[in-house]
């Protein structure tokens, strides 16, 4: 399968380091036409982690980037940060098989990292085993995943109280 992907970056002072050097490798990685840095740049930027995470998930949110990889000292905050905005699906992922699944099971188009939890070569593997991956829409998996933007919508009903 081949992908051209448009991806926007984006840390906070914890993630700068890491998040610098995935947006170098994602440069030169042919799967990718465009890399978007949101930030934070240097030590000077003080933008906390919901300031640069919010507006990467709307930057997906809007189409101007498919996916986005965020980092922070542990992945959690900018996930939580880019759940928040309607259409964005963000996971943690430190393991091959989670970042697998969050595509292929849940459509997240949001990686986020965790600077003080991962290294920097197994980031950089996962980020380049992520690019390979995209969500199948007529898998067994998309009905599950249309539940969560159903009720995202405002349609809920569907979905069982037990
Ligand atoms: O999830 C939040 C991040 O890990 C952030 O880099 C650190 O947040 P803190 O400074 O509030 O601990």
């Amino acid at each position: 399968m081949t992908h051209a992907w448009r991806i926007v970056v984006g840390a906070d002072d914890a993630g700068l380091q890491l998040k610098d050097l995935i947006a170098d490798t994602l440069r030169t990685d042919g799967r990718v036409v465009d890399v978007s840095d949101l930030g934070v740049h240097d030590s000077e930027d003080h933008r906390t982690y919901p300031d640069v995470g919010l507006a990467a998930a709307e930057a997906v949110a809007r189409g101007d980037a498919d996916r986005a990889v965020l980092v922070c000292g542990t992945g959690i905050g900018m996930a939580i940060a880019a759940n928040k905005v309607p259409g964005v699906r963000a996971t943690v992922a430190h393991d091959s098989y989670s970042v697998q699944r969050s595509v292929l099971s849940n459509d997240c188009q949001v990686l986020a990292l965790g600077a003080r939890v991962v290294g920097p070569e197994l980031a950089r593997l996962l980020v380049s085993e992520w690019l390979d991956l995209q969500f199948d829409t007529a898998s067994a998996s998309a009905s599950k995943v249309a539940i969560i933007s159903r009720f995202e919508a405002g349609e809920g009903g569907e979905h069982v109280h037990s």
